[in-house]
């Protein structure tokens, strides 16, 4: 197995700039979360500008879960740019399936080239073309029913694919994973997977190997629900919590505490 707290130093001592075009309710937390890990966030949507600050970043995030017509502009405005500096770049497919405008959002994104796509269990059956039945952002699917679709993706795009939910399942198209970490509290705190959306651009500024970064953001973010949870009140304290695991955790005890195996 990888030493998924390499993933983590490595990622610290780059520090990275991530440019993410993410959405309103997501903003402040998603930023937060990046800060805590140990990497610098941007949020930079104008279409007059975003493709410009594209190649000062290390990384590259694109979540369309409150899209508009320039909005969607400088997102592909700048996953172009991403893909003409060679930077990687990490699609979250926020309720994909809900309406036509974001299922061709969702196509016209993935003809760019993202390095991963991160979504839930809905949002990844949806994107691959599959039956889903999210519920706006939420999952209504288990994570195993979209296993076989994530391939699918990861085959037919190159990206690497990771469907998030109580147990998370990430592959590359030849390899697989399975992500143990997390805490049921984690949904009840919107945002949380547009900001792990961001991490994993976090992990892949410079990363060698996508697929084990991937599995290494996804880890850390579930180690870290882990260790909110046990002293969050509810809700409210849990996300505050959350921050300060993210902050603590060493690459150490990462390594000690990733419940990953190979799938
Ligand atoms: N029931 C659960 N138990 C433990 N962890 C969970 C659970 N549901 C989601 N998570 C974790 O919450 C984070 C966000 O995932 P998810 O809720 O699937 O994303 P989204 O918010 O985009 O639907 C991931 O780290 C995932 O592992
Ligand atoms: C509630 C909501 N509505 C549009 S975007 C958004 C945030 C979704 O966040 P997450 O997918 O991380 O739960
Ligand atoms: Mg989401």
């Amino acid at each position: 197995m990888p030493d998924w707290g390499a993933h983590l130093s490595e990622m610290r001592q780059c520090a990275p700039l991530v440019h993410n075009i993410t959405n309103y309710v997501a903003m402040n937390v998603m930023a937060n979360v990046l800060l805590a890990a140990g990497a610098s966030p941007a949020m930079v949507h104008a279409v007059e500008e975003a493709a410009e600050f594209t190649p000062l970043a290390g990384a590259l995030t694109i979540n369309i879960g409150t899209p508009s017509g320039p909005w969607v502009a400088a997102m592909e405005a700048s996953a172009q740019a991403a893909q003409a500096a060679g930077l990687p770049w990490v699609l979250d497919p926020v309720a994909v399936g809900a309406t036509a405008f974001r299922r061709e959002i969702g196509a016209r994104l993935l003809a760019l080239g993202p390095a991963a796509i991160r979504g839930n269990a809905s949002e990844i059956l949806a994107l691959s073309g599959a039956a889903a039945q999210g519920k706006g952002a939420d999952s209504a699917d288990p994570v195993a029913a979209a296993e076989e679709a994530a391939r699918a993706l990861a085959c037919s795009t190159g990206a690497v694919v990771a469907v998030t939910g109580p147990v998370d399942y990430v592959t590359d198209g030849a390899r697989g994973w399975r992500v143990a970490n997390g805490h049921p509290a984690m949904p009840r705190v919107t945002a949380l997977g547009c900001s792990l959306t961001g991490l994993v651009g976090a992990f892949l500024a410079g990363a060698g190997d996508r697929a084990t970064a991937t599995v290494a953001a996804l880890a850390y973010f579930g180690l870290a629900g882990e260790r909110a949870g046990e002293t969050a009140a509810g809700p409210g304290s849990f996300q505050v919590a959350l921050l300060d695991a993210l902050a603590t955790i060493t690459p150490d005890a990462l390594t000690a505490g990733a419940r990953v195996q190979a799938a």
